[in-house]
């Protein structure tokens, strides 16, 4: 079996500290899994997200993300790897404000292209218009400035953004945290259905522990962190 993440006798410790932040002996993440990541704060469920998008790296260890070892690679193909493979969405989704919607969502395709080095695609490109039709975006939503969107709107251009690029693995920091209960169970339910339709891994982090039952596993960073797994997997569909 192939995993989206295999971790194994992990630990990394930041610079000027005593003691690792994270430990941890093994974990894995089956293609397609949707994980819901949880732990206090000051657990180190940032740092693991650095670890896996290949920002920071381990002092020791084995970390596989999508079959690449990522402490093997130099820091130019650890970017390259994260901009070709990587969906990722922040807290505040982080769309540049004076660009357009359109605009946004293009830019995460720039930096696949940039990184595999090959010719722009078009917006016309199928894709495009297949995820921004299922995600509601519409020509003169996709022409309005950033900045002029409503809360509910930047989610799907944030949405499209992250998974323009059709990445094998989504990692997803808390981007619910600042939506009320409506707009953040839309969120998930965009995000899963697409990530399902894109036979994408998810890995969720969210203290809202209501969300868990949306995720195919829930994990805490103490189970994760320094030992014992009791990871529970209902399915993967
Ligand atoms: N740049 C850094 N330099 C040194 N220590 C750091 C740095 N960033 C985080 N840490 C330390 O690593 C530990 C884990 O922090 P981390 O940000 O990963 O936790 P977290 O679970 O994401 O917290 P939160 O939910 O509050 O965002 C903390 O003790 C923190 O002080």
């Amino acid at each position: 079996m192939s995993f989206a993440v295999d971790i194994e006798n992990l630990s990394f410790t930041w610079p000027k500290q005593d003691t690792p932040t994270l430990t941890i002996p093994r974990w894995q993440v089956a293609q397609g899994e949707h994980v819901f990541l949880q732990g206090h704060s000051g657990s180190g469920k940032s740092t693991l997200l650095n670890l896996l998008c290949g920002v920071l790296v381990a002092n020791n260890g084995r970390l596989s993300v999508l079959d690449h070892e990522l402490n093997q690679l130099s820091s130019r193909q650890r970017d390259r790897f994260r901009a070709r493979k990587l969906g990722v969405i922040f807290q505040q989704f982080n769309l540049l404000p004076y660009l357009t919607a359109k605009e946004n969502i293009q830019l995460g395709q720039w930096f696949t292209d940039r990184a595999n080095a090959i010719k722009p695609h078009t917006d016309a490109s199928e894709h495009f218009e297949q995820l921004t039709t299922s995600l509601g975006l519409n020509q003169q939503l996709l022409n309005k400035q950033a900045s002029t969107l409503s809360v509910g709107q930047q989610q799907r251009v944030a949405v499209a953004r992250a998974l323009i690029c059709q990445p094998q693995l989504i990692i997803a920091d808390e981007p619910t945290s600042a939506l009320d209960t409506e707009h953040r169970d839309r969120f998930i339910d965009l995000l899963l259905t697409q990530s399902r339709a894109h036979k994408a891994s998810v890995i969720f982090v969210s203290h809202d522990r209501s969300l868990a039952g949306a995720f195919h596993s829930q994990i805490n960073m103490q189970e994760l962190n320094r030992g014992h797994i009791e990871q529970e997997v209902s399915h993967v569909s």
